[in-house]
């Protein structure tokens, strides 16, 4: 029925999708990609959003809250990655020291998991939290992939409020401590924020203030979702 209506819609008034910004007619032209002969999906491209900021900054605690409430599917590169060191595969090992080193694991072994995780998402709505740590990370997805996030979102949260969630996790993970805190900050601001700061030159990045409660945060972030909805359904109507 969505399908049927977004179809519908941009046959419609595509000559007025000029004025709308382009986060919004991505949105439109990704949920129209339809193929099939009635004219509802049969294949169609992945909304893909990216979630970045620095460890700590929250990415997970608000995806969760953007999956429940939005309907996108959860993939997290660090749980990933995770999940394969444990899984005592042949990168187990490699994994679990780049890890401890604060340091980023090599593109292709993260990607590959990535799109196993996309392709059988049950959603064709995807967050991906934690992904593009690097240039390198970022160039090597968008060539494999052959794609561009539809959108990013940005946390932005002090390093010092970073630093005390990150103590007060309780995970037991190996990258929780002091020594590979320090390490994984310093590869935050030297890797991660040129990826941040080539997608805001695109336009695409959304960048929320990361700090105050998880409510008053998704509160910000859910602006940013119920907006894209919003300008969709006036579309259709
Ligand atoms: N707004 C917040 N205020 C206080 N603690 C938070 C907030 N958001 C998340 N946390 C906690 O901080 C820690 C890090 O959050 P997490 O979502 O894992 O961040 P990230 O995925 O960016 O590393 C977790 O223990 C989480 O429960
Ligand atoms: N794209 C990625 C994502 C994570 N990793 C590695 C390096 C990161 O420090 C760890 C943990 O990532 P994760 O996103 O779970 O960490 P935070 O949620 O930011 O605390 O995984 C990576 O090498 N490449
Ligand atoms: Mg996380």
């Amino acid at each position: 029925m969505w399908r049927r209506f977004a179809h519908l819609s941009l046959s419609i008034s595509r000559t007025k999708l000029q004025s709308f910004e382009p986060t919004v007619l991505k949105l439109i032209n990704t949920f129209s990609s339809d193929s099939g002969s009635d004219g509802v999906a049969s294949s169609r491209k992945p909304f893909i959003t990216f979630v970045l900021g620095g460890p700590g900054s929250g990415k997970g605690t608000q995806c969760e809250r953007i999956a429940s409430t939005f309907g996108f599917a959860h993939l997290s590169a660090g749980e990933l990655l995770r999940e394969e060191m444990s899984s005592h595969s042949e990168n187990g090992e490699l994994i679990r020291n780049v890890i401890k080193e604060g340091k980023i694991v090599p593109s292709a072994i993260t990607i590959s998991l990535i799109k196993k995780a996309i392709d059988s998402a049950t959603s064709d709505k995807i967050l991906i939290d934690g992904f593009p740590r690097s240039e390198e990370n970022r160039m090597a997805f968008e060539k494999i992939i052959g794609v561009e996030p539809d959108l990013v979102i940005f946390f932005e949260c002090p390093e010092e409020e970073m630093v005390k969630r990150i103590l007060g996790r309780n995970q037991g993970r190996i990258d929780d401590n002091m020594e590979t805190i320090r390490k994984r900050l310093k590869i935050f601001e030297d890797l991660n924020m040129p990826v941040v700061e080539h997608y805001s030159s695109k336009g695409k990045v959304h960048k929320i203030t990361a700090t105050g409660t998880v409510d008053e945060i998704f509160e910000r972030v859910r602006q940013v979702f119920a907006s894209l909805r919003w300008q969709v359904t006036v579309i259709i109507a």
